[in-house]
This record gives structure tokens, sequence and C-alpha cells, in this order.
């Protein structure tokens, strides 16, 4: 696996890209971190770091959530507190979403010569669809994409192909005529299932293992680098 800087792994005949959200166009961990200790505090229980939290980060909320509960609770007690803290969770979340995040390098002047070379772009997330909607436009990134897909759009989310399927099918092209970018396995297997292209960036977070051992069509440092890998 390449870690690639500059153009070199060029992908041809890529029609539209999907983009995935949080570790991808935004540093959302600080976000997490905040509404999760926020709801572990309504549960007596200790905050964790946010390092913890963002490796649970990527299969969804109900995950996330599942996971935070287990560190301190057995399987039943986590379960039997599960819909509460979720609960708890969103609630904070809700008011949090977007307060602390920030937008990574590339991100802006990527979408922007995507933008240019014709290519459309849709985003595909695990985060709830509402917050995802709420935190692009907050900082200004929606209209850049024809369709937003989260973790609640369909009955399956990434790692199934489910929600790329869905994106090939609204824009009527082939999987292999669409580009998935995403920071972590969940994207890059998501992708392969679906038949899709797709680069890693490696700046995100891959539930605490190492984005080389993904298999993937190549790491990209930012989504500008991704843009200038593409050809139609
Ligand atoms: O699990 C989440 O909420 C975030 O997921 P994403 O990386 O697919 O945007
Ligand atoms: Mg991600």
């Amino acid at each position: 696996m390449n870690t690639v800087t500059t153009a070199s792994i060029a992908l041809t005949g890529i029609k539209a890209v999907i983009i995935d959200l949080d570790g991808t166009m935004l540093d959302t961990a600080p976000d997490f971190h905040a509404a999760v200790n926020r709801m572990r505090a309504e549960f007596d229980l200790a905050p964790l770091s946010q390092q913890t939290i963002v490796d649970f980060v990527g299969k969804g909320s109900e995950n996330l959530i599942r996971k935070v509960l287990s560190v301190d609770y057995p399987p039943a007690k986590a379960e039997q507190h599960f819909e509460a803290a979720l609960d708890s969770y969103q609630r904070h979340y809700a008011v949090i979403n977007g307060n602390f995040a920030s937008v990574y390098p590339g991100v802006l002047e990527g979408l922007e010569t995507m933008r240019k070379q014709g290519l459309r772009l849709a985003c595909v997330t695990n985060k709830p669809l509402v917050f995802a909607e709420a935190l692009l436009e907050k900082v200004g990134l929606r209209d850049y994409f024809e369709v937003v897909y989260g973790g609640d759009s369909f009955p399956k989310k990434k790692p199934d192909p489910m929600p790329l399927l869905a994106v090939c099918a609204d824009f009527k092209l082939q999987p292999s005529q669409v580009l998935a970018i995403g920071d972590s396995s969940n994207d890059a297997q998501a992708a392969r299932a679906a038949g899709c292209p797709v680069f890693n960036v490696p700046y995100g977070y891959n539930h605490g293992e190492s984005i080389q051992d993904v298999d993937s069509d190549g790491i990209v440092t930012s989504l500008l680098v991704a843009a200038q890998n593409l050809s139609h």
C-alpha cells in the first residue's frame, strides 16, 4: 500500500465520489468526547479519554454507546441501560454537534477541485442523518453534495454496501465509476463489497488500527490529493 501525497495512483473513468464524514471531512472527535462524557456523567460514570472514545467511532451511535457502557458494565447491565444512555447521548450530541469540530486541511480545496472536474458528490456517513445534515450545514459544506445518507437512512449501514449502492443507483452509474473515500476499514469494506474503487485517508479514526493494513486502492493524504488523482 502506497501513501500518496501527489498524483501517482490515477484512477480513470470516475464520474462521482462518495465521501465519508467523521474522520474524513471533519475532525469530530472533540464533539464525540464531550457528548459521551456528558452522558456518562448522568450515569455517574467517570469521563473517558478522547482517544478511547474515538477508537469506538465509525460504526454508528448505537455501537459507540454499547462500547462506552461496556468499559464499566458487564454485558447484561450495559444492555439494560443502553436505551436510556443512547437517548442521553443523542440529547447532548444534538446540542454539541459541530461546536468543537474542525474541517481537515485540503477538504475545501478537494471538494472545489472535484466540483470543477464535473464529479457528482455524495456524503455517506454512519452518523444519524439529522446530525450529518446539521453538521454539514454548520461548516458550510452541505451544498457540495447532491445526496447525503446517514447511518439510519437504510436498514444496513457501512461496512454493508447498501448505502453506496443506493448512491450508484441515484446517480445511474456503475460502481466502478464511483470512487469512495473514507478513513476506516468500514468505508473500504463497503466499497469493496459494492464494487467501488476506494481511497483511504490516514488522519482519521480507524478503530485504533493502522490504516496501512486496510485493503484499498491507495492512501491519500488529503481530499485535494484524491482529486488530483482522478481523471475522466
Ligand atoms: O459512526 C459514526 O457515527 C461516524 O461514522 P462515519 O465515519 O461513517 O462518518
Ligand atoms: Mg469515518
